[in-house]
């Protein structure tokens, strides 16, 4: 990060106590503040419903900030200067007039008023409306709403009508962390800064593409939440269909945040709707049962405490999907998340077409694709696989396939990578949206997957199950062998 301080802010961070504020903002803002980027005389007012006071909040903090960062990243006196900024107030978010508190903790130089959502999403509205009807916002207020905006496309219009009614689009910070992380953001940087990929980013030079998120952890005491939601709504709706945007949408004009979005929503609107009779070769969903985690035995997904032992919410997705424009015509992009998959995983391979014309070893044809691999966590970097003669008078012209390698670590002395928060938090002190989700985006990837959600709902078959510790239901391996093709494993 440039080391750019923000302007002075007053914070409200509603849901303050919850499992968000406490596991990721609060690090956030201490590493923010370790960096030396929140503004003398900024301050964080802390609401929650629970019994609690200043005094009582910032021991808490405390001790978990010094459990949860890394020992050589926590020092004492940073993170009680900063707690010197947090303050607590209890409010219960529905209470209109207990909203009247909240005009008094104002700081008059503090110009900039920042409202994050921590909440759950329905009451999103409610907290929108107490705050204007207490006077508390102004139109240079930023409001912060946290994922995910709703449950389907319904849902999410009433949630971002509620909000629209009180604030303009431009003060809504809608946050998907993938767009926090900096490899998510390098797919930027990689595609339209090197004129090399730009003049071969389409269907004449590329044959498909992978995209994988995989997660080794199951669902981490969340199953309440996570089971009216499923691996679609967790993470497709948002993160993969993000990813996807990035590496699918056409170069925009400049960085701003319109620019960057209005290339997206192009591309969400060109998804190809995936109708029933597309859902048994182009979707794949599956449930994990007991079986291991990083050599750990771990129960499946319906022996997970709070479990209803008949539900039918996937744990994973693997898809198949099409992009009508000229740019993607016939070039498939396979995306698969999951839950209790071998290893934590992120990474896109962009596969090349072969060259027109081969005169090599006719054994070999198989490898004549260069292949883009991008790997956004962990390990993060990217490796161009190219070809080359074998070395040595009695290999011919056989060829070989090896990287050009970058692994950000060892080549760039990067030191710590910023978590995505902190980097989200920042730019909404310093008012950027470019990272943050705009409304016609939510509303498109909402449309695109309500339609799988549906054909699952008007028939189709249940999840398939696939042991813990492994990457999937066969299905989804066979749903890409059917094309001719393999999920890329790193040989
Ligand atoms: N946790 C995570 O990793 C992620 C969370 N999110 C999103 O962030 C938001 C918060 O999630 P999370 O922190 O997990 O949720 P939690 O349920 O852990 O926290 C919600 C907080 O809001 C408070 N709250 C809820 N209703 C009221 C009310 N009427 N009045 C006062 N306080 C209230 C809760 O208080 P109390 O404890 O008293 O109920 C709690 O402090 C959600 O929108 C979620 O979808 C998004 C991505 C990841
Ligand atoms: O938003 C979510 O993301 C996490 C995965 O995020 P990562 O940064 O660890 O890759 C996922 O576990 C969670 O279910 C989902 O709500």
């Amino acid at each position: 990060m440039a080391n750019t301080i923000t302007a002075r802010c007053d914070i409200m961070l509603f849901g303050a106590l919850g499992d968000l504020a406490q596991r990721k903002l609060f690090p956030a803002f201490y590493q923010l503040e370790r960096g030396g980027l929140i503004a003398d005389g900024s301050r964080i007012l802390a609401l929650a419903r629970r019994e609690l006071d200043t005094a009582g909040l910032r021991k808490l903090l405390l001790e978990r900030l010094e459990q949860s960062i890394k020992p050589e990243e926590f020092d004492r006196s940073v993170a009680e200067a900063f707690l010197q900024r947090v303050e607590y107030q209890i409010l219960e978010f529905h209470d209109k007039e207990g909203f009247g508190v909240l005009n008094g903790w104002r700081d008059e130089q503090n110009s900039q008023l920042i409202v994050y959502l921590a909440s759950p999403p329905s009451i999103y509205g409610v907290i929108a409306r107490n705050l204007h009807s207490a006077s508390c916002c102004t139109e240079k207020t930023r409001v912060v709403v946290e994922k995910p905006v709703g449950h389907d496309l319904e849902s999410s219009r009433v949630i971002n009508d509620e909000l629209a009614e009180v604030y303009n689009e431009n003060q809504l910070f809608r946050i998907d962390h993938y767009l926090g992380k900096e490899t998510v953001q390098n797919l930027i940087a990689l595609r339209f800064a090197n004129n090399l990929f730009a003049s071969q980013w389409d269907q004449n030079h590329i044959s498909h593409v992978e995209i994988t998120v995989a997660e080794s952890v199951g669902i981490e005491g969340r199953w309440g939440y996570f089971d009216r939601a499923g691996q679609i709504r967790d993470m497709v709706q948002n993160h993969l269909l993000q990813l996807l945007c990035l590496i699918a949408m056409d170069p925009p004009s400049d960085l701003s945040a319109d620019s960057l979005r209005d290339e997206k929503v192009k591309v969400l609107k060109a998804l190809r709707t995936i109708t029933p009779d597309m859902m048994e070769t182009c979707v794949v969903r599956g449930q994990y049962t007991a079986g291991t985690s990083v050599g750990k035995p771990v129960p499946g997904y319906l022996e997970e405490e709070g479990a209803n032992r008949r539900s039918q919410t996937e744990t994973f997705v693997a898809l198949k999907v099409e992009i009508d424009n000229w740019r993607w015509s016939g070039v498939p992009f396979y995306i698969r998340t999951g839950k209790r998959l071998p290893e934590k995983l992120s990474q896109i391979i962009i596969h090349f077409k072969p060259a027109p014309h081969y005169i090599f070893d006719p054994d070999q044809k198989h490898l004549a694709n260069n292949k883009l691999i991008i790997r956004l966590q962990p390990d993060e970097g990217m490796a161009l696989k190219i070809l080359t003669k074998d070395q040595g008078l009695h290999k011919g012209m056989r060829l070989r396939q090896g990287p050009l390698e970058l692994t950000f670590s060892e080549t760039f002395e990067i030191g710590r990578i910023p978590d995505a928060y902190e980097r989200l938090l920042w730019e909404i002190m310093k008012g950027n949206q470019y990272l943050f989700v705009r409304r016609d985006e939510v509303e498109h990837a909402w449309r695109w997957v309500d339609r799988i959600i549906q054909n699952w709902s008007d028939g189709g078959d249940p999840p398939k199950r696939y042991a813990a510790g492994t990457w999937g239901p066969v299905a989804a391996i066979a749903m890409i062998t059917r094309d001719g093709r393999s999920w890329y494993e790193d040989a």
